[in-house]
């Protein structure tokens, strides 16, 4: 089988995540594996991991068949034009920014370049991710089985047609944000009502924790599980209405088209 090295432009958190995965894994060895970073100071932590530190794109380009492109979508144009007159036709080039699509990478690099595009999330720092991945038709199979294999040694992976991939960021990718946000508000609101907040937030990440378990092992819908907490007439139900009231599903909605409509701009 092909050896492959991979190579990461940006070091910062999602390439960090998404490299010790690969070395945890044993995918890849620290001598398959380069990075760039326009900070050089970033790329030291991953020095110390035996990771080859490049110094330019250009350079990584060159020692890589596997590109993980984790800088932020604003920055991408630049990263493209650098690198399109030495990316080649046995390049894969990883693609994790919000609202990037395959045709827009293409069209920058000049050629129907392979592309695979990628939504992780944070919790793939601890091994606990979920990614949303779709190829495009120039990638082989077994390229898009390795690149696979590596989002699955962080997490959980789902693979999607890139219609859907904007969308699908207001699920996984930014949702993190508003668990933590539902987190923040609890333990602000036990505070108001005179509860410690690490007291709090001791019982409520618990409680994040545990209801995550019983939406993946209890077989039970989200609705049925809501009716096993309310008792008639019980202070769940007067929390509900309250919620009911004030809109929060509709919120949440509003929230989940305002992500997807910001991917559209980023990969205008
Ligand atoms: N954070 C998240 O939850 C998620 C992020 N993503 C996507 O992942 C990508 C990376 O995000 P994240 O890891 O959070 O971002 P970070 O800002 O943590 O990392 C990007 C790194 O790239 C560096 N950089 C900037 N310009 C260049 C360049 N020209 N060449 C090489 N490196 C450069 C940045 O340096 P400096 O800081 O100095 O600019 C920074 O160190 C984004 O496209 C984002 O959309 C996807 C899913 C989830
Ligand atoms: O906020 C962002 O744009 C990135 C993409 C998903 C999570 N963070």
């Amino acid at each position: 089988m092909k050896q492959h090295t991979i190579g990461f432009i940006g070091a910062g958190n999602m390439a960090g995540a998404i490299l010790n995965g690969a070395l945890q894994s044993g995918i890849f060895k620290g001598e398959q594996i380069c990075i760039f970073d326009v900070l050089e100071e970033k790329c030291r932590p991953f020095a110390q991991k035996g990771v080859v530190v490049c110094g330019s794109s250009i350079e990584l380009i060159k020692k890589c068949d596997m590109v993980v492109l984790a800088v932020k979508p604003q920055i991408y144009p630049g990263v493209l034009e650098e690198i399109k007159e030495t990316v080649t036709n046995q390049h894969v080039l990883i693609s994790i920014a919000a609202g990037i699509s395959t045709g827009y990478i293409q069209s920058a690099i000049g050629f129907e370049c392979k592309v695979v595009r990628v939504m992780p999330n944070t919790p793939l720092l601890l091994g606990c991710g979920a990614t949303a991945l779709s190829k495009c038709a120039c990638v082989t199979d077994s390229e898009f089985q390795i690149v696979s294999r590596l989002f699955s040694a962080c997490g959980i992976v789902e693979i999607l047609p890139e219609s859907q991939m904007n969308a699908i960021i207001a699920v996984h990718g930014s949702s993190p944000a508003y668990v933590y946000r539902l987190a923040k508000a609890v333990i602000d609101g036990a505070v108001q009502q005179g509860i410690d907040s690490q007291v709090a937030a001791k019982l409520f990440i618990q409680t994040i924790k545990g209801s995550a378990m019983m939406l993946e092992q209890s077989g039970q819908t989200p609705d049925e599980l809501i009716q096993m907490v309310a008792s008639p007439g019980g202070t769940t139900l007067a929390a509900l209405r309250e919620m009911d009231e004030t809109g929060f599903d509709e919120s949440i909605q509003k929230a989940m088209e305002a992500c997807t409509k910001r991917a559209e701009e980023l990969g205008k």
